[in-house]
C-alpha cells in the first residue's frame, strides 16, 4: 500500500481520535498517501501536493514551503506488515485516513482481515471525502464512515467534490456520520442545501471549524456553536489541534 511517510517510516500513530463522533477515544491512525481532491486548506497536503503537479495549496509561495517529492513522502508497505505495526499498540480502534483512503480499498480489506484474525474485536473507522463509493465488501467490514464532503471553501469544483450518489450510498450503510469543515458563516447555506437533497438526520451531521491552530478554532468556534444550536447540527471541535497544535503524527 502507499502510506504517507513520516520520519523514514509509515505515518502510523497511536493517539486520541480528534474529530467526529468518536472524538476523545484512543485510536491507532494509519495515513495513506494520495488524494483525488486537492483542497486549498488541506492539512495533509504531503499526501498529494507533489512536485510537477498543477494543484494549488494555501501554503504555496510561503517561505520554506515547497511541493513534496513523491518519493520523500510515500512509504510502501504490505497490509500484513502494517497489521504487525498496528497490533503492537494496546488499542483495538483503528482509523484509516489519508489523503483519500478509499483509493486503496483492496489493501485495507487485507489489513482489516489480518487484524481481525489476531483479534475479532478490532473496530475500524474510515475518514473519507465522500466522492468514492465503497465496495460492498469494504462497507461490510468497516464499522464507521466519517464522511467529510467538501464545500466551496475547499477551492474544488462542485463536480469533483460532490457526488450525491456516493453520499447517498454512504448514508444507506447506516454507518456514516457527515462532518463539514466550516470556514465562514456563509458556508452554512451549502450545508443546508445538501442536507435537503440528502435525507440525513441532523444528529448525524457535524459542523467543525476550519483551523490548524487553537487560535483559528477559537475564532470560529463561538459563531459556529450558535449556528449548530439554531439549526440542530452537532458541533465538532478538533481535539488533536487543541492538544498538540499543527503537528504530524498526533
Ligand atoms: N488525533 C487525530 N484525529 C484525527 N481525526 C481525523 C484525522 C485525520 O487527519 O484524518 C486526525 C488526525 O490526524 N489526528
Ligand atoms: S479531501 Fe481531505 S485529504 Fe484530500 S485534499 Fe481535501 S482535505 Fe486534503
Ligand atoms: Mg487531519
Amino acid at each position: 500500500m502507499k502510506l504517507a511517510k513520516l520520519n523514514d517510516g509509515p505515518e502510523l500513530f497511536f493517539t486520541l481520535q480528534g474529530e467526529g463522533i468518536s472524538a476523545g477515544l484512543p485510536a491507532v491512525f494509519v495515513r495513506s498517501s494520495r488524494c483525488n481532491l486537492h483542497c486549498h486548506w488541506c492539512d495533509t497536503d504531503h499526501t498529494w501536493n507533489f512536485v510537477g503537479t498543477a494543484w494549488t495549496h494555501e501554503k504555496d509561495g510561503t517561505p520554506g514551503y515547497e511541493k513534496h517529492r513523491k518519493e520523500d513522502v510515500t512509504f510502501e508497505m504490505a497490509p500484513e506488515a502494517i497489521a504487525e505495526r498496528v497490533a503492537a499498540f494496546p488499542c483495538r480502534r483503528v482509523v484509516l485516513t489519508g489523503g483519500e483512503p478509499l483509493i486503496q480499498q483492496d489493501g485495507w480489506l487485507e489489513l482489516i482481515a489480518a487484524l481481525r484474525r489476531r483479534d475479532p474485536a478490532y473496530v475500524f473507522e474510515v475518514e473519507t471525502n465522500g466522492t468514492m463509493a465503497p465496495s460492498a465488501d469494504f462497507a461490510e467490514v468497516v464499522n464507521q464512515f466519517n464522511v467529510s464532503p467538501k464545500l466551496s471553501n475547499s477551492g474544488m469544483a462542485t463536480s469533483m467534490r460532490l457526488k450525491p450518489e456516493v453520499l447517498r450510498l454512504l448514508a444507506e450503510t447506516g454507518k456514516a456520520w457527515f462532518k463539514f469543515v466550516i470556514a465562514s458563516p456563509a458556508d452554512l447555506d451549502e450545508v443546508l442545501a445538501l442536507v435537503q437533497v440528502m435525507p440525513l438526520p441532523r444528529e448525524r451531521v457535524l459542523l467543525m471549524p476550519e483551523g490548524r491552530t487553537p487560535a483559528e478554532l477559537d475564532q470560529r468556534g463561538p459563531w459556529l456553536a450558535d449556528l449548530c444550536r439554531d439549526h440542530g447540527f452537532r458541533f465538532c471541535d478538533r481535539l488533536h489541534v487543541r492538544l498538540w497544535g499543527d503537528k504530524r503524527g498526533v
